[in-house]
């Protein structure tokens, strides 16, 4: 259903993604790993279309993903909508409303500039949120709601678009342990119970291993390793992560620094 090509993006001299290739033949969940700086953001971004690939080719059950303009690449954004770290909710607004809003790119300006919902769409919504266990928070203004809890209400936006994927740049990385085994349970829930493909950018391995089908594992831009959580042995994620012998477990990308892009980046630093 997904295949990804030789995917790259350049920014000026710097390979953020160099020649990401993989194929998804069915829905799964997957987990993207690999030290800050791999390319996993920019990788989900491109699939997105948030950014602009250098080169190659993204292809969904024969749309050309990459060409797609106007309408068509709006189209493609609701069937793989994106949640953020930083869940990226308008904090002011009641949580119903923030929901309603992943219905925006399907409504008439009138409606949007009244805040004019139709009657099913407020139904959904609120039924949405049941799913996600936060319905009696519907009135409350999101900015109320605990991390988890607006990372939910992002999931709930998310789905009242009805996407095919949902793509989760670092879903869990602000939240606390409690919190980010539920959001990453609903995200779980969405992927079996739906059939929808989650791919997610997570910082900790166990993480991966417990929740995803298929890890994919980047490093300084390329995709590394691509396979079964049963597969992601200390040695393979040592070589994900480009750690020494002391390399930890439970070591999370953003205290892993990676020597060799360490070096590249003082490298770069030092032309200029
Ligand atoms: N807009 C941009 N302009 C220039 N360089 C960028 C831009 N976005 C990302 N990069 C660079 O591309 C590389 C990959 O960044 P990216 O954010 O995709 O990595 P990541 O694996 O998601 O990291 P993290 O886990 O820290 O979010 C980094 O070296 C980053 O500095």
């Amino acid at each position: 259903m997904l295949e990804v090509h030789d995917l790259t993006k350049r920014f000026g001299a710097a390979t953020a993604v160099d020649a990401a290739t993989f194929t998804v033949d069915r829905p799964m969940m997957i987990g993207v790993i690999g030290a800050s700086g791999a390319g996993k953001s920019t990788l989900l971004r491109m699939l997105n279309r948030l950014t602009d690939a250098t080169e190659g080719r993204v292809l969904f059950e024969g749309r050309d993903v990459l060409r797609l303009t106007g309408r068509e690449r709006r189209d493609w954004q609701s069937d793989c909508a994106m949640i953020f770290q930083q869940f990226n909710l308008v904090p002011r607004m009641d949580v119903v409303s923030n929901v309603l809003h992943g219905t925006l790119g399907r409504r008439s300006t009138v409606a949007t500039m009244f805040n004019l919902y139709p009657r099913a769409d407020i139904h959904r919504a609120i039924d949405i949120l049941d799913r996600l266990g936060i319905a009696e928070h519907a009135p409350k203004r999101a900015e109320a709601l605990s991390g988890g809890q607006q990372q939910r209400v992002a999931i709930a936006r998310a789905l009242m678009q009805d996407p095919r994927m949902i793509l989760a740049d670092e879903p869990i990385a602000s939240l606390d342990p409690m919190n980010a085994q539920t959001v990453m349970e609903a995200l779980r829930r969405i992927h079996e119970e739906d059939g929808r493909t989650v791919i997610a950018n997570l910082h900790t391995l166990d993480t991966a291993r417990r929740y995803c089908d298929r890890v994919i594992g980047m490093r300084l831009g390329r995709i590394v390793f691509d396979g079964v959580p049963e597969q992601l042995t200390t040695s393979v994620a040592r070589e994900i992560y480009g750690a020494g012998a002391d390399f930890s477990e439970a070591a999370t990308s953003t205290e892993i620094r990676d020597p060799y892009a360490e070096a590249a980046m003082r490298d770069a630093a030092a032309v200029v």
